[in-house]
C-alpha cells in the first residue's frame, strides 16, 4: 500500500498543475493509475481475509470477518477511494486528473503500513528518518505544484516572484519547471529568506500560508528529525557508558594525565570493537526465556570452546550463560593479584593474559581464548594451603575480553553438575600440586569422611532397632507389672476372705497358692480373665507395630540389609511376646497334653473341675518363664520344665 498511496499523493497534484508532464507521459500515468487501483482492490480483499484477535483468540471465520469489515469505517473509506471517478474524464476531459482525488483518502492505510514496518525493522531510526524525508518531500512537492499553478494563474514571468516566462527556452523545459518550483518551495519552507518579494496579494497570501506551514508543520517535522538523532545518541549511550560524564569527573578530580589517557584508550577500544558492556541492562525488559535464548546464541560458541564446559549438558551452559558478566581489561592491567580474596572466576572470550611472578616480569604461562582461570580460590579445594586467596598474579597482555562468573553463581551451577565440579577441582589440584600448595592428606581425609559417614549411618540404623526393642520391653514390663498387681490384689482379697479359717489351713493354702496351685474356680477364672485382657491388648499392640502402615515397620528407611536384620529382631520379639499369648487351638491342645501328663504322673492335684484354671495359670507362668529364659537358651520340657517353673514361681513370689 506504500507504493499506490504515495504514487497517488505525488502524481495527481503533479499532473493537475504541470499539464505538460501530464500529457507527455499520459500512457504511463494511465497504466500506473490502474495498477494502483488494482492494488487498492487487492488490499480490500486482503483486509476482509485478515483475522483479528478477540480476547487473545484469533478470529478467522470468513463470514464473521466480512461482516466486521463491511460495518467498519475503514470499509467506507476504502470504498470512497475506489469509486470509479475516472468516468468523469468523459465529462471534463483527460487533462483533469483531479477527478481521481478521492484516491487520496486511503492515506491512513499508509500510516498503518509504516507503523508496522517500524516495529519490524532492525533499523528503526533509519526508518524514521526516511519516513520524515518522504513527508517533507511530499509537502514541498505539493507546495511546488501549487506555486506553479499560481504562477500560471497570475501569468508566468509577470513579476519577479512568479515562475519566469516559460516561452524563454531556459525555463521552457519540463524538468526546469519542476526543479525551479521545488527549489522555490523548499526555500520558503526552510525560511532561508532568499526568495523574491511577493508583489501581488495572491503572492502574499501564498507566502503567508507557506510561512505558517513552515513555522508550525515544518518545524515539527524538523523537530522530529532532532528526536531521531537524540534517540540515536541515547542508543549509543545505552550500549556504551557515557564517556563525556566520566571525562568531566576525571577533570574535576585532577586525575593524572596518564590514567586519563588509559581510560580514554579503554573507551576507544570499546567503541572501535563494538564491545557492549551493558548487555544485562539492555535485555532486562525481555522475558527470561527470550533472554536465555539470546544469551545462548551470543555466548554459547565461546562457552562451548572452554574445556570444562565442552562435555557439559546444554542445560548447564544455558544456566551459566545468563550469569556471565562481560569485562574488558586494558594492556598491563592486573585481573587478580596473588593473595587477594577470590570472588569470581574468569573465562577468556578474546585476548591474552599472563600468569606472572610477583616481580611482574617473569611469565609462568600465557592464557588465551577459551581458557579459564581464577577457579582455585573460589572452589574450596581440600588441602589448598592458600584457602580462598588467589594463588597467582594474572595480567592482561593486550586488551582482554573476559566473562566473569561470581563464586555464588558458580557454586549454584556446579551443585547441580558434579562432573564439571570434579573437572574444575582436578585442574585446580594439579596446579596446586605443581606449586606445592596442596596438603596431600586431602584424599585420605576424603576417605575418612566417607568412613565416618558410613559409621554414622550404621549407628543410626542400630539406634532405631534398639529403640524398637526398648519399646517392646517397656510394654512387656508394663504388662508384667499389671499382672503382679492383679495377683497381689487377689492374694489380699483371699487373705481377707479366709481371715476366720484356722491358721494352719490358711498357711497351707497360701503356700499352695504361692506355688501356683490355685485355690478354686473363682480365683482362677478371675485371674485368667485379667491376664487374657492384658494379653489381648498386648497382642494387638504387637501386631500393629509388627505390620505398620505398609505391613512392615522396619522397611521405613528403605535399607534392605538393616530391614532384614531388624525383621529378625521383630520375629524374636514377637516370639517373646507370644510366649505370654496363646492361640486358642494351641491352648486346647496343650491343656489336653497337660491333663494326660498329669494323669500319667498320678498327680494328686485337684481334678479337672478345680484344676483346669490352675493349669492354665501354670501354662501362662510357664510361658512367662520361657520369656525370661528365651535369651538364656532353650526352654526346658516335661517335668524338669515344671520344676523350673516352680522354682521360678517361688523366686517371683519372693520378689512379690
Ligand atoms: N597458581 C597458578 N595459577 C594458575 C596457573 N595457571 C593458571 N592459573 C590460574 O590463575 C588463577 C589465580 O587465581 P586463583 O588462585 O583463584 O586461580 C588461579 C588459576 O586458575 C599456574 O601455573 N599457577
Amino acid at each position: 500500500m506504500i507504493f499506490p498511496i504515495i504514487y497517488n499523493w505525488v502524481i495527481i497534484i503533479l499532473r493537475t498543475c504541470f499539464t505538460t508532464i501530464a500529457f507527455n507521459y499520459l500512457s504511463v500515468w494511465m497504466t500506473l493509475d490502474y495498477v494502483a487501483d488494482l492494488m487498492y482492490l487487492v488490499d480490500m480483499i486482503i483486509t476482509v481475509h485478515t483475522g483479528y484477535l478477540d480476547q487473545g483468540i484469533l478470529i478467522k471465520d470468513l463470514a464473521h470477518l466480512k461482516n466486521r469489515y463491511l460495518r467498519s469505517k475503514h470499509f467506507l473509506r476504502d470504498l470512497v477511494s475506489l469509486l470509479p471517478t475516472d468516468f468523469l474524464y468523459f465529462v471534463f476531459g483527460l487533462e483533469t486528473p483531479m477527478v481521481r482525488i478521492n484516491r487520496l483518502v486511503r492515506i491512513p492505510r499508509l500510516d498503518e503500513a509504516l507503523d508496522r514496518m517500524e516495529t519490524r525493522t532492525s533499523y528503526p531510526n533509519t526508518f524514521r528518518i526516511t519516513k520524515l524525508m518522504i513527508y517533507i518531500f511530499v509537502l514541498i512537492h505539493w507546495n511546488a505544484c501549487l506555486y506553479f499553478a499560481l504562477s500560471s494563474y497570475i501569468g508566468f514571468g509577470s513579476d519577479r516572484w512568479v515562475y519566469p516566462n516559460i516561452t524563454k527556452p531556459e525555463f521552457a523545459s519540463m524538468r526546469r519547471q519542476y526543479f525551479y518550483c521545488f527549489w522555490f518551495s523548499a526555500q520558503i519552507f526552510t525560511t532561508v529568506g532568499d526568495t523574491p518579494l511577493p508583489k501581488r496579494e495572491e503572492e502574499y497570501l501564498f507566502m503567508i500560508a507557506d510561512l505558517l506551514i513552515a513555522v508550525l508543520v515544518f518545524a515539527s517535522i524538523v523537530g522530529n528529525v532532532g528526536n531521531v538523532i537524540t534517540s540515536l545518541r541515547d542508543r549509543d549511550n545505552v550500549f556504551f557508558p557515557n564517556h563525556e560524564l566520566v571525562k568531566a569527573y576525571l577533570r574535576s578530580h585532577h586525575i593524572s594525565k596518564e590514567l586519563r589517557q588509559r581510560i580514554d584508550n579503554w573507551y576507544q577500544h570499546l567503541h572501535i570493537n563494538k564491545k557492549i558492556m551493558r548487555e544485562k541492562e539492555i535485555l532486562e525488559q525481555l522475558p527470561l526465556h527470550l533472554r536465555t535464548e539470546i544469551a545462548v546464541s551470543v555466548h554459547l560458541p565461546t562457552l562451548s570452546k572452554v574445556t570444562i564446559f565442552q562435555s557439559c549438558e546444554k542445560s548447564l551452559l544455558e544456566e551459566l550463560v545468563l550469569k556471565l558478566t562481560p569485562q574488558v581489561f586494558s594492556p598491563g592491567e592486573y585481573v587478580c593479584r596473588k593473595g587477594d580474596v577470590g570472588h569470581e572466576m574468569y573465562i577468556i572470550r578474546e585476548g591474552k593474559l599472563a600468569v606472572v611472578a610477583d616481580d611482574g616480569v617473569t611469565e609462568y604461562a600465557v592464557l588465551t581464548d577459551s581458557n579459564f582461570f581464577g577457579e582455585i580460590s573460589i572452589l574450596n579445594i581440600k588441602g589448598n594451603k592458600s584457602g580462598n586467596r588467589r594463588t597467582a598474579n594474572i595480567r592482561s597482555i593486550g586488551y582482554s575480553d573476559l566473562f566473569s562468573l561470581s563464586k555464588e553463581d558458580l557454586t549454584d551451577v556446579l551443585s547441580e553438575f558434579p562432573a564439571a565440579k570434579r573437572h574444575l577441582e582436578e585442574k585446580g589440584r594439579q596446579i596446586l600440586t605443581k606449586m606445592g600448595m596442596l596438603v596431600d592428606t586431602g584424599e585420605e581425609k576424603e576417605g575418612e569422611e566417607d568412613n565416618v559417614e558410613t559409621k554414622i549411618n550404621t549407628l543410626e540404623s542400630n539406634l532405631e532397632i534398639l529403640q524398637t526393642k526398648l519399646a517392646r520391653l517397656m510394654m512387656e514390663l508394663e504388662s508384667s507389672n499389671r499382672k503382679m498387681q492383679a495377683r497381689v490384689e487377689q492374694l489380699e482379697l483371699e487373705v481377707a476372705a479366709l481371715g476366720n479359717q484356722p491358721l494352719e489351713d490358711e498357711e497351707e493354702r497360701i503356700k499352695r497358692e504361692l506355688r501356683g496351685e490355685g485355690v478354686g474356680e473363682e480365683v482362677g477364672w478371675e485371674r485368667e480373665e485379667a491376664e487374657g485382657e492384658e494379653e489381648e491388648g498386648l497382642d494387638s499392640k504387637v501386631k500393629k507395630e509388627e505390620q505398620g502402615e505398609d505391613g512392615n515397620v522396619l522397611t521405613k528407611d528403605g535399607d534392605g540389609e538393616s530391614t532384614k536384620s531388624r525383621e529378625g529382631d521383630v520375629e524374636k520379639m514377637v516370639e517373646v511376646d507370644k510366649s505370654g499369648l496363646k492361640d486358642p487351638d494351641d491352648q486346647e491342645k496343650k491343656e489336653k497334653d497337660d491333663s494326660e501328663k498329669n494323669k500319667d504322673k498320678g498327680d494328686d492335684r485337684p481334678g479337672k473341675g478345680d484344676g483346669a484354671e490352675i493349669e492354665l495359670e501354670e501354662e501362662k507362668e510357664e510361658k512367662s518363664g520361657e520369656v525370661d529364659s528365651e535369651e538364656g537358651g532353650e526352654t526346658a520340657e516335661g517335668d524338669s520344665e515344671n520344676k523350673d517353673m516352680k522354682q521360678k514361681d517361688e523366686g517371683q513370689t519372693k520378689k512379690e
